[in-house]
């Protein structure tokens, strides 16, 4: 499925994993949790292969769809506390009364937006190294999406590295510290925010200097390099859902000016 794929994860960051329908994100989150093997090559996390018994009690995966047991919530949460060596059961419980949870509902009598909160309280709670996240906010409404940003926020002073699989950049803009785009079967753009965020800015207007220009609410906005010489109407937040539209209209004219300033050029 996928052509000459390459990419390295960096401890404690959060990656946004944005890419079309049928790209490939999914599969590729199931590969790295050991439910699907690849054809070829390998997958390693802090240098083991991924998918062996010792790597799984260090991952998280969170389905985009799942089913759940008809057991209750704090029951299934007393079964997998033993598989992970770091599980929390005061962070599960303070995940599950932030999002509203009640632990004793039977998990297959859930909502959707409900399992999908139990099932990510429950990875919160595992304090795994690498958590896996397939579509987090689709389904939560709009007090759980903005709980799930508090809760991920709390992460980011753990070191874990969170991979998050997203349609909704919006939703998690603020959470988000890397960004990785697939298109085409490739790994097209793979940079942290902070890098994006000194050198890249929105302008309001068009601009000759532009990577690229489209309407977004009525208003044409520009992509353009953040150092240039002439004063520009400039907006200081990068929106992500705009990265990701001009890495895939225009990818070659971002990749070589972005990769330049890596080479120090
Ligand atoms: N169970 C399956 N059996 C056969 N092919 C599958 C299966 N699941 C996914 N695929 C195929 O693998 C490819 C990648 O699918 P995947 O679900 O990883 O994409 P995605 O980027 O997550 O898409 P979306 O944004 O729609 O969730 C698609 O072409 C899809 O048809």
């Amino acid at each position: 499925m996928y052509k000459n794929l390459h990419i390295t994860f960096t401890q404690g960051e959060i990656y946004g994993l944005m890419g079309q329908n049928g790209e490939g994100k999914s599969t590729l989150l199931k590969l790295m949790a050991g439910l699907l093997s690849p054809n070829q090559g390998q997958i390693k996390w802090n240098n083991h292969l991924l998918g062996g018994r010792d790597s799984l009690q260090d991952l998280f995966f969170l389905p985009e769809e799942t089913e759940l047991p008809p057991t209750s919530l704090r029951k299934y949460a007393s079964l997998l506390a033993p598989l992970y060596p770091h599980f929390s059961m005061s962070y599960f419980n303070h995940a599950c009364s932030a999002f509203a949870l009640e632990i004793k509902k039977p998990m297959h009598k859930m909502s959707f937006g409900q399992k999908k909160k139990s099932l990510i309280a429950l990875g919160l709670a595992t304090q795994t190294s690498l958590l896996l996240l397939d579509e987090p906010t689709n389904g939560l409404d709009v007090q759980s999406k903005s709980t799930l940003r508090s809760l991920l926020v709390e992460e980011k002073r753990n070191n874990r590295t969170i991979i998050i699989s997203t349609h909704q950049a919006r939703d998690l803009q603020e959470i988000i510290t890397a960004l990785s785009i697939m298109h085409n079967n490739s790994l097209i753009f793979h940079y942290p925010l902070d890098f994006l965020q000194a050198n890249l800015t929105m302008s309001l207007d068009g601009h000759d200097q532009s990577f690229y220009t489209a309407p977004i609410g009525g208003i044409k906005q520009s992509l353009i390099p953040r150092n240039l010489p002439e004063p520009t109407s400039s907006d200081e937040s990068l929106d992500l859902e705009f990265i990701y539209l001009a890495a895939i209209h225009e990818q070659n004219k971002l990749n070589n000016y972005l990769s330049t300033i890596i080479k120090g050029g």
